[in-house]
């Protein structure tokens, strides 16, 4: 190839994620089967389908719970299926799964502090100081997720929607690239749910967000793209006014 045909070579487009030919078995059902998607920095993408889609095996695999038979999940160049959990965390991939995962007896600042990376080994966590940066950073993303007033109230008296913010919050502190949430709006309140579409288009200033959800309505305020899975494979993608009138998704996911 001459010099000039190398440059006018279109230029390979820079996702944040590639998830390319995805599959996993168990027992020799596919649960998820050649899956491929790609998301882009700054973008909130929702994966919607009927029970049993594939949806939470999907962040599964790409968090590094679960191990793929084969496929890739590239992450800003790294092969996720290559990488241990911890790794992937490191890498910058957080994850919230369903149920909160936060400490009843601790306060908002605490479960905060707790969560602050403190370097990546045991010195790291033993010569750890509530510096003024920490303190800084765990106001700012308290702020963020509407607990700015609460940080020293105890988990255990927040509502279910603030435990929800207080875990996203605990995800925020450790700045990764790409959040994932499995179905963050269930159980909340009307007004939480607003609060929780603003919360995300704040948060994708700085990160990208995959979230699994069936909340339509919350879906439509949110999505920039929608994957739709169905038996492991991806059914339908686009924007949610293409998806919502595609007659194969009306057919195994939103008529019923
Ligand atoms: N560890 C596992 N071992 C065996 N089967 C599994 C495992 N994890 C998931 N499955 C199966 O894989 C399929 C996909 O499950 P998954 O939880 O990913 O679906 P989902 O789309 O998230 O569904 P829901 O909306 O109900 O949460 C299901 O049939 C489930 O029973």
């Amino acid at each position: 190839m001459t010099p000039q045909a190398a440059s006018a070579a279109p230029q390979q487009k820079d996702f944040l994620l590639a998830v390319e030919a995805l599959t996993v078995s168990f027992d020799g059902f596919k649960a998820v089967n050649d899956v491929s998607f790609y998301v882009d920095p700054n973008e909130i993408r929702v994966i919607i389908g009927p029970n049993g889609a594939g949806k939470t095996t999907v962040l599964d695999l790409i968090c590094g719970k679960t191990r793929s038979s084969g496929g890739s999940v590239r992450f800003k160049g790294h092969d996720l299926t290559r990488m241990r959990e911890d790794q992937i965390v490191h890498a910058g991939v957080g994850r919230k799964f369903q149920n909160p995962s936060i400490y009843e007896d601790l306060s908002v600042f605490e479960n905060l502090e707790l969560s602050y990376p403190k370097g990546h080994n045991v010195f790291g966590a033993l010569f750890f100081k509530r510096d003024q940066a920490v303190i800084e950073r765990i106001h700012e993303v308290a702020e963020m997720i509407f607990l700015g007033d609460h940080l020293t109230d105890k988990a255990a008296h927040l509502s279910h929607g603030q435990k929800q913010w207080l875990e996203i919050g605990m995800l925020l502190i450790q700045k990764p690239e790409l959040l994932m949430l499995d179905e963050p709006v269930a159980g909340m309140s009307v007004a939480e749910r607003r609060k929780t579409a603003e919360l995300l288009n704040r948060i994708i200033q700085d990160h990208a967000v995959i979230v699994i959800e069936h909340d339509m309505g919350f879906v439509e305020d949110i999505a920039h793209k929608v994957t739709v899975l169905h038996q492991g494979k991806v059914l339908a993608e686009g924007s949610m006014e293409k998806v919502k009138t595609d007659p194969r998704v009306i057919e195994v996911y939103l008529g019923h």
